[in-house]
């Protein structure tokens, strides 16, 4: 008879309860109770770590609602709607279809992950058996085994350490494969090939829609682009990387340790029964310390992203805010945001305190408490059932028992706790792909409403119902209507063909950029309105007041959108076909010293010293290629060049700087005229980009760029100076009382209006200064004639 149901017999005699019935019932159903014992431990941890937030989201309510809610208990009905519709699972479908190389690396990873925590897990087992066996030799006294067994367990760490340290490498590359499928998946919305503007228009959904959804407890989603590709997505491959060794860690601890029990131990069935029992009532309780990991994460999130926001706002404009003494005012934002964060950090921290504090307690020690009794279980029944003298042997041999299963034991509980806390990581990362998921989709709907407006590779300028192409630029019955619905201009006509330069005039804020943000295809073309464009993006150039540079060398400010492997691409092109101009390097310092910008190459001095006579006997035809023939000694440069034996040495504009910083604002709007001779586009937009540049030099640069290279511009300016090379001019008008302005469009004669707007100016003056004359006229009138004034003779009036 076995030792349990020798322990079974036991109360039998004395009572009378029908215990022989039961206990043969519970001896056949044995193996069905342990079963029940491993589903209820399965179901409580999946309850105390299942984390599915509610798919009923509708409205931004409902949004909060289910961030507010606790997690309820997991069901099929729930897990099967979580599959179908849950935007963390669709987030994960898109990253695993979408990029199938890193989906594949993804797998491979995983597969690797899982391999070396069955290794671990093995490992584990055998140090634990061979810890029981190193205490049964102590006791047996048998040194010689125990050495053996000493060097076997040294041998061991060396595969453990391994395996270790595989885990950490394989999760570091399992989290950089997803954060490389996320990006991707992301940036194919965020920066789209049709050239879609989707972050501007997001960017401007965002300023119209609430500011501040963090004090209603859900804070805006796509409040911070930058935030979401840079900081969240590594967050979610951090996390996803973890989630397989927090899971699978644990889970195989636990299986080993019931496995080994159930071979080893007469109670493997009754014990199991008991420890789900427990698991189950631990994790109800534990429930009570849970808090609601999601929201936590998500307003932490966003309070973190509001401070850093201040941050970048305070570096990005840090000239102005000194200038202004702004300071205080700053350090106020700052430690508003800092304070809000510090405050939500320690709450979140008393919460955790005591979230952790029921875990330890519930896992580590109550449990633990549970392990050690059922080591020694064994120990005491022996003894008992052996009148408490046992045989050396078998005294060594349960010693051995112990160490072991208590040791596995001690660990399962720790994997139990460790389980129940890896809800914290799924919660996570329900949020991180909540987030990024809602910000995909926003910018996939963006880029849908778009795709009216854009072709698919990004050749077009704009497109629509109400675009078509031609050779020319033309709105015809336009109304221009901000994003939020103002409306600016009712009817916007005008039509210029190229070489038919047109002058844009009018008040601030009357409309005339929104002119060229419809024409670049930021705001949509309203009907009734129709536009005729040129087809090509290409041919269009936009160079507004402050223009962009990207860190960067030199040569790449002035390619700038191009890449350096068009450009090298283009110039191989034009020195294969024996283009008269290549638009090589020499090329490009050529364009910096008709700008005066040649003191921003390096070796400014090879400008000046050899090619000095050169460079100042240099042609704008030259450069343009388009009437004059190439000078002989431009061919000699290029072939110079083009062999390494260059008086320009490339460094010149190779050098790396953070040019809007180093740059001041006239030398940057040079900079961005220099971009604009490069490109020599059909049509150039220019939006006051000349506003910084002294005044010959601004007539010199619209010389250049209308009569040398020949580029129709579209301009808004104010000096008059600049008037003579525009043909057409679209006015804006807008009274007081206006709602929205009128724009009116007529041929232009610079030399004649300039003439009359001279004339009207004398006028002013004229008539200003007769009003002043006659004012004082009355006055001396009136003086005369006051009747209390003693009479004396002020003036003599004939
Ligand atoms: N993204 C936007 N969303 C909503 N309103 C906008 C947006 N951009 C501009 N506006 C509004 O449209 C109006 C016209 O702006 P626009 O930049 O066209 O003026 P402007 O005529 O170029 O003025 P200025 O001479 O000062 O440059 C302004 O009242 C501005 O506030």
């Amino acid at each position: 008879m076995s030792e349990l149901a020798q322990i079974f017999t036991l109360p039998q005699q004395r009572s009378k309860i029908p215990v022989r019935k039961l206990l043969a019932f519970y001896t056949k159903h044995r193996k069905l109770l342990t079963r029940t014992a491993y589903i209820l431990i399965l179901y409580s941890i999946f309850n105390a770590g299942s984390s599915v937030p509610s798919n009923k989201r509708k409205g931004s309510s409902n949004t909060k609602n289910a961030h507010s809610k606790r997690p309820s208990p997991l069901t099929l009905k729930r897990i099967r709607s979580f599959w179908s519709r849950s935007p963390t699972i669709s987030f994960f479908k898109q990253v695993l279809t979408k990029d199938r190389k890193s989906a594949l690396r993804i797998a491979q990873y995983l597969t690797w992950q899982l391999g070396l925590l069955g290794v671990k897990a093995a490992i584990t087992l055998n140090i634990a058996s061979l810890d029981g066996k190193l205490v049964s030799l102590i006791v047996g006294k048998k040194f010689k085994q125990f050495f053996k067994c000493l060097v076997i367990w040294f041998l061991i760490g060396i595969p453990a350490s391994l395996t270790n340290s595989l885990i950490r490498k394989v999760q570091g590359m399992l989290a950089q494969s997803f954060r490389t499928g996320a990006t991707n998946t992301i940036m194919d919305n965020y920066l789209p090939n049709s050239g879609n503007s989707s972050i501007y228009q997001l960017t401007n959904k965002m300023s119209a829609g609430p500011k501040d959804e963090i004090s209603a407890g859900r804070p805006n989603k796509v409040s911070s682009p930058n935030q979401m590709v840079t900081v969240t997505i590594d967050q979610l491959a951090d996390t996803v990387s973890k989630l397989p060794v927090q899971l699978i860690d644990p889970i195989l601890d636990i299986l080993l340790t019931a496995n080994r029990f159930s071979k080893v131990s007469e109670y493997a069935t009754e014990s199991s029964l008991l420890l789900g029992l427990i698991a189950s009532v631990s994790t109800l309780v534990l429930k009570v310390f849970t808090p609601n990991f999601a929201k936590l994460t998500s307003v932490h999130n966003a309070l973190e992203n509001k401070f850093h926001t201040y941050h970048t706002q305070l570096i990005n404009h840090r000239e102005e805010i000194a200038l202004a003494r702004g300071h205080r005012r700053e350090l106020d934002l700052l430690d508003t945001s800092y304070f809000e964060l510090e405050r939500f950090q320690r709450l979140e921290l008393r919460k955790m305190a005591i979230y952790n504090f029921a875990m330890g307690f519930i896992f580590k020690y109550g449990l633990g408490a549970f392990g050690l009794m059922m080591c020694a279980a064994p120990i005491f029944s022996t003894a008992y059932f052996s009148g408490f003298v046992v045989d050396e042997r078998v005294v060594s041999r349960l010693a051995a028992d112990f160490f072991a299963n208590k040791r596995l034991l001690l660990s399962a509980s720790d994997s139990l706790g460790r389980l129940i806390y890896s809800k914290k990581a799924v919660q996570n990362i329900i949020e991180y792909c909540t987030s990024l998921y809602e910000f995909d989709a926003s910018l996939k709907e963006i880029n849908m409403l778009s795709t009216n407006c854009c072709d698919p590779d990004g050749d077009h300028l704009i497109e629509g119902p109400n675009v078509s192409y031609g050779e020319e630029i033309t709105f015809d019955h336009v109304p221009v209507i901000t994003p939020t619905g103002n409306i600016l201009v009712k009817d916007l006509t005008f039509s210029i063909k190229p070489g038919q330069s047109l002058l844009v005039i009018g008040p601030n804020g009357c409309g005339k950029s929104s002119l060229f943000r419809i024409l670049g295809g930021l705001w949509e073309v309203r009907s009734p309105g129709h536009v005729i464009v040129p087809s090509s993006r290409k041919q269009v150039f936009y160079l507004p007041q402050s223009s962009y540079f990207t860190y960067g060398t030199l040569r790449e400010q002035i390619l700038y959108p191009d890449s350096m492997a068009e450009y090298r691409e283009n110039v191989e092109f034009a020195r294969k076909r024996g283009n008269t101009v290549v638009k090589d390097d020499l090329y490009l310092m050529k364009l910096l010293k008709l700008i005066h910008l040649e003191h921003l190459l390096a070796n400014s001095d090879s400008l000046s010293s050899d090619d000095e006579d050169e460079a100042d006997g240099f042609q704008f035809g030259e450069l343009a290629g388009s009437k004059n023939s190439r000078s002989s000694s431009l061919q000699d440069e290029n072939s110079r060049l083009r062999d390494g034996n260059s008086h320009f040495p490339p460094s010149g504009l190779d050098i790396v700087a953070k040019w809007p910083d180093i740059l001041s604002t006239g030398e940057q709007q040079r900079l961005a005229m220099a971009r604009l001779y490069y490109h020599q586009p059909k049509f150039a937009v220019l939006d006051e980009c000349t506003s910084a540049i002294s005044p010959d030099l601004e007539k010199e640069c619209y010389r250049i760029a209308t009569k040398s290279f020949g580029i129709t511009v579209l301009s808004v300016c104010h000096r008059t100076s600049l008037w003579k090379f525009h043909d057409y001019i679209l006015k804006f008008q807008k009274g007081p009382q206006d709602k929205y302005a009128t724009a009116l469009f007529t041929r232009f004669d610079p030399e004649k209006r300039l003439r009359r707007h001279k004339e009207l100016l004398q006028i002013k003056a004229d008539l200003k200064k007769n009003q002043e004359l006659v004012a004082r006229l009355e006055f001396l009138k009136r003086t005369q004639s006051r009747p209390n004034i003693r009479r004396k003779m002020l003036y003599i009036d004939e």
